[in-house]
């Protein structure tokens, strides 16, 4: 039988690639996983408890909370606070960030933000669903109540990110800025283990994934691209296969590993875009980067946007380079808000 290694055994093994490690992230990344379980526990049973629909909240989003929604944003702030590594989060679920207030955790080295359940429009009907998260160092003063500016940092500054995807199979996926790995949780032994070593995304592919239902209301270039996506030409793969599950970790998952592109544009009726940057955008990048991808806003690099609001939002364009780069190339608008 092939050598298991777990997900534990992963981190502590790689901490020594950090010279300076003190164990706070190896904790952290080992809360992430719990939590993970956790909601991973719910997710596969969801029809036999009463945690499928709405909760009959709205979010900072204007967006109907799902059950789903609240329950996985209290399991990995439970597991936040659990330790002693996080000083403060910031969610899809909650308006604001949240500091946490004891005496251990205002000690904290880091800040994580996170969209608890992503894909909610998909809880109900059983389709692919996921988990995103993002971690800082803080850059207030250790000791102190973390403040907005330790959440307002570029995606290039992210110390770790990744994603969990609650699929035909549970998967984490993640980055320290040192490659991607992925690791499937073990049902029968209750542990995530390393199952992609190494994930490297192909510079091209033949998937392109849009919600076509934008394209009369985005920049025309993106019409122009959709319909280079579906022309003959067998020289380039020609015609695309488009793929749209309608979960951003589902749809960027699989591209991550096939090739392929996923657009969420801005468009005139969303002329910020839909996608948050801070806990859907930024982290994916980093994953897609490290992968030897790129993510954009269509305009510029996602990890260099200097973000000002924590529910900021941001068009999207990630994938293999050369399919983004073309995707970029056809745009009209100078800039990536669309102004009617
Ligand atoms: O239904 P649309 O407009 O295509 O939007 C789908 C996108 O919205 C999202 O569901 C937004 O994320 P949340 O489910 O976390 O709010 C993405 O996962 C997905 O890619
Ligand atoms: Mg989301
Ligand atoms: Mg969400």
């Amino acid at each position: 039988m092939s050598k298991i290694t777990t997900l534990n055994e992963f981190i502590l093994e790689r901490q020594k690639d950090f010279p300076f490690a003190t164990g706070e992230l190896t904790n952290l990344l080992n809360d992430i996983a719990v939590a993970s379980k956790i909601v991973n526990r719910d997710v596969n049973r969801a029809g036999l408890v009463d945690i499928l629909g709405a909760k009959g909240e709205t979010n900072v989003q204007g967006e109907e909370q799902q059950k789903l929604d609240v329950i996985a944003d209290d399991a990995f702030i439970a597991a936040f606070k659990s330790g002693e590594e996080v000083c403060g989060i910031a969610s899809e679920e909650n308006d604001d960030f949240v500091a946490f207030d004891d005496e251990a955790s205002k000690n904290g080295k880091y800040v994580v933000l996170f969209d608890p359940l992503d894909g909610s429009s998909n809880i109900d009907v059983n389709v692919s669903i996921g988990t995103i998260f993002s971690i800082y160092r803080r850059v207030s003063e250790p000791g102190t109540k973390a403040v907005k500016e330790d959440f307002l940092q570029k995606g290039a500054d992210q110390i770790a990110a990744g994603y969990v995807l609650f699929g035909s199979s549970t998967m984490l996926v993640y980055t320290t800025g040192k490659g991607v790995n992925g690791f499937t949780l073990d049902p029968s032994i209750g542990e995530f283990c390393l199952s992609h070593k190494d994930i490297k995304s192909p510079e091209t592919g033949r998937i392109y994934s849009i919600n076509e239902g934008n394209l009369d209301r985005c920049d025309p270039g993106l019409k122009e691209y959709a319909q280079y996506c579906r022309e003959d030409d067998s020289s380039t793969g020609r015609p695309y296969s488009g793929r749209y599950i309608g979960s951003l970790v589902a749809d960027f998952h699989r591209n991550l590993l096939k090739g392929g592109i996923y657009v969420y544009p801005t468009t005139n009726n969303c002329p910020e875009g839909r996608l948050r940057l801070l806990y859907e955008c930024n982290p994916l990048a980093f994953i897609a980067e490290q992968a030897g991808g790129i993510a954009t806003d269509g305009h510029q690099r996602i990890m260099d946007i200097e973000p000002k609001e924590l529910h900021e939002r941001c068009g999207y364009y990630v994938g293999s380079t050369q399919m983004v780069e073309k995707a970029m190339s056809l745009l009209k608008h100078k800039e990536a808000k669309i102004t009617v």
